[in-house]
């Protein structure tokens, strides 16, 4: 019996074009200036010290942190540090009013709906758990974060491996086989089923569909 819903975010509550043609570039546009003004807060040094880190370069090349931060924005790579200041970015964004987070029209009631049968919700995302809590914090239905007891991001481990289940399972207290998982991408999918998920596949306009798994165009048809 399914006790909990996790859920990606791009592709699954978020249209896949918020997140590249609004959020993306809003962080690629600031992140230099970002970088060079906020170089003494420790959140953000620790983050340049994982680019280093990544990227081979010395601790304290500042110009080439901001260039290996701005290609991996443009290859799309979930690098932790990355999605940590593309967060703090996307905070003044949308405490400034820029833009909202984008969820489609029949998330909101879904979530509602199933958090009232007793399911609890989580949502999994490479993105930051603060990029996560500000998005459905400040999202076009207003603040939906309350609905969600659990975040997790790639520090539980990226989402195509296996071993971020079993750990997302630990964290809930919960048995693989109690919790669904819904994402848009299929290689996310494989790694919560082997680690005994169920699993949906939201096939949202432009989405390719998965062969062998179970799918859905929206929330409300998902099978619990
Ligand atoms: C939740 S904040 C914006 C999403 C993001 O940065 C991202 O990389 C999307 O990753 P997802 O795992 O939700 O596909
Ligand atoms: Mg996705």
């Amino acid at each position: 019996m399914i006790k909990a819903v996790v859920m990606d975010v791009e592709g699954t509550t978020t249209d896949i074009a918020f997140v590249h043609k609004v959020l993306f570039p809003y962080a690629r546009a600031r992140m230099a200036d970002y970088v060079r003004s906020h170089l003494g807060e420790a959140q953000v040094a620790e983050a340049l010290a994982a680019v280093s880190e990544e990227a081979g370069l010395a601790a304290d090349d500042t110009e080439g942190q901001i260039d290996a931060l701005i290609s991996w924005i443009d290859e799309d790579r979930k690098v932790t540090p990355l999605k940590t200041l593309q967060g703090l970015i996307w905070q003044h964004g949308y405490q400034n009013g820029d833009f909202t987070g984008h969820v489609y029209p029949e998330v909101p009631a879904a979530l509602d709906a199933w958090q009232e049968q007793g399911l609890r919700l989580a949502v999994y995302s490479s993105g930051s758990v603060a990029a996560q809590k500000l998005l459905f914090g400040y999202s076009d239905a207003g603040d939906l974060q309350g609905l969600f007891e659990a975040n997790f991001d790639t520090r539980i481990g990226h989402k195509r491996e296996e071993a971020s289940y079993h750990n997302i399972a630990k964290a809930l207290g919960l048995p693989g086989e109690a919790i669904l998982f819904l994402s848009d991408i299929k290689e996310e999918l494989a790694a919560a089923r082997a680690a005994g998920f169920a699993v949906c596949q939201l096939v949202r306009p432009g989405t390719v569909a998965a062969e062998g798994y179970p799918q859905a165009h929206h929330f409300q048809e998902v099978t619990l």
